[in-house]
């Protein structure tokens, strides 16, 4: 399959208006008696119906059918998926790394292959997150999804992706990102051959863009890099599966017609993609290491003011300018928990052993920062301005502590020497200056 040329409409979190037929989206009112050509209007709510105008996140969906239009829910096997919060195994404060999962040759959708790596919070709270790797050598076929637990952000590492969703099509690939709203029914279907990359399931408040404060109106993120579908649809009927995550469970449904059926939208709670190369990276160009919140493209608040559900944050390329500096980042401890994955390239901490496709998990207060060859290099260098090329990792950030899965900690990807990269680090003082 093909990349398609598709069309999007542009502005984070604006109200939109699109139809896939001319006129059928309501004028002047959401729910009018009879909506033309015989759609059903449908309220999709991702905020609570109260929350402040700035916060309340709904569109209203013209379509062919209701959603309640299915049949009879059955749970399925979960397979690898888990959710918080994680009870299987205890979670030790030991760093953690591993490698990519590799893409299994037998037939394997996005839902088959989707491996739960960590969880914090509580699925059922609506606080915290589910973090998984999806693998995938087929597009999903005849069968939808949704997602009552939370939002999903796709962080693809290599194949591109088509989602298809209730809003419209979008189309990623490695280098950009996107988000699905919680419970908006979608499929994911594979461009260019077999996937891989990190899904962050969001339970809590869906994500934001973060304040500039003195930075200003412009940079980091800016609202008008993200982008939104026009409304697709799918007049298709069948024996088709309608496959639900909730309450941390798999569920499986028949239904006889495709649920990507909406004609017309109207609204701000629809899913978007975005394009890493559009952040406008801030750092320092005097001296010292900013702490990497400089980077957050997304985040999702807690409710306390400062302090994240989730941080989605990135180490994209730049030029590193910092004078009389040690300029990777710096040992460190933290409050917050860190799990990060690598899209491409080699990560400025680690020159060794974190590969694109691999993971690391350091915990609340778990001490990491760069391996012993890095400080070595980084400690003696010359200070140019040097561009930081082929490079691109992010990291997920949360207030709570992130517990890995079973699988995650006894699976074959685990690095168990991880600690060793930090083992030739040597002792330099002697008691002269
Ligand atoms: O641990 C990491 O590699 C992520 C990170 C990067 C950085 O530049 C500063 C702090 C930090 O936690
Ligand atoms: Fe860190």
């Amino acid at each position: 399959m093909s990349k398609h040329t598709l069309q999007y409409m542009t502005g984070f979190g604006n109200e939109f208006d699109t139809e896939a037929l001319a006129d059928a989206l309501p004028i002047g009112q959401f729910s009018p008696q009879k909506v033309n050509y015989g759609l059903y209007a449908e309220q999709f709510s991702t905020t609570a119906f109260t929350a402040p105008r700035a916060d309340n996140r709904r569109s209203w969906l013209y379509r062919i059918r209701p959603s309640v239009v299915q049949g009879d829910y059955q749970p399925l096997d979960n397979g690898l998926l888990r959710s918080a919060p994680i009870t299987e195994v205890p979670t030790p404060p030991t760093m953690l790394r591993w490698d990519p999962i590799d893409i299994p040759v037998e037939h394997t959708d996005f839902i088959d292959g989707l491996v739960t790596m960590a969880a914090n919070g509580s699925v059922n709270g609506q606080a915290g997150i589910g973090i998984h790797i999806y693998v995938a050598n087929t597009s999903m076929h005849e069968r939808y999804f949704y997602n009552a637990d939370g939002e999903m952000l796709f962080v693809p590492q290599q194949g591109g992706l088509r989602l298809r969703t209730e809003c419209g099509i979008i189309e990623i690939v490695p280098g950009e990102i996107a988000v699905i709203p919680r419970g908006m029914k979608f499929l994911v279907e594979l461009i260019d051959g077999p996937v891989r990359g990190y899904i962050c399931e969001n339970y809590g408040h869906p994500y934001i863009l973060p304040e500039r404060g003195p930075v200003g109106a412009n940079g980091y993120a800016n609202d008008r890099d993200f982008q939104y579908p026009v409304a697709a649809f799918e007049d298709k009927e069948g024996d088709f599966e309608l496959v639900a995550k909730f309450s941390g469970q798999l569920y499986r449904a028949d239904i006889t017609h495709s649920p990507l059926d909406v004609v017309a939208w109207t609204g701000n709670s629809a899913p978007y993609k975005y394009d890493l190369s559009r952040f406008n990276v801030m750092n320092t160009v005097s001296f010292d290491h900013p702490d990497p919140s400089i980077f957050t493209v997304l985040t999702s608040p807690s409710g306390t003011p400062g302090v994240a559900n989730v941080d989605f944050v990135i180490f994209p390329e730049r030029w590193m300018v910092a004078e009389h500096t040690f300029r990777p980042p710096y040992y460190h401890r933290n409050v917050m928990s860190e799990f990060m994955g690598l899209i491409k390239g080699t990560y400025d901490a680690k020159e060794a052993g974190f590969v694109p496709g691999g993971s690391s998990l350091h915990n609340c207060m778990s001490p990491h920062g760069p391996e012993a060859e890095v400080f070595d290099k980084a400690s003696q260098g010359e200070l140019e301005p040097v561009r930081y090329e082929n490079t691109l990792a992010f990291m997920f950030e949360s207030r709570y502590i992130i517990a890995p899965t079973e699988y995650a900690l006894t699976g074959k990807e685990r690095q168990s020497n991880y600690l060793d990269c930090w083992k030739g680090i040597k002792k330099h003082f002697n008691g002269e200056k």
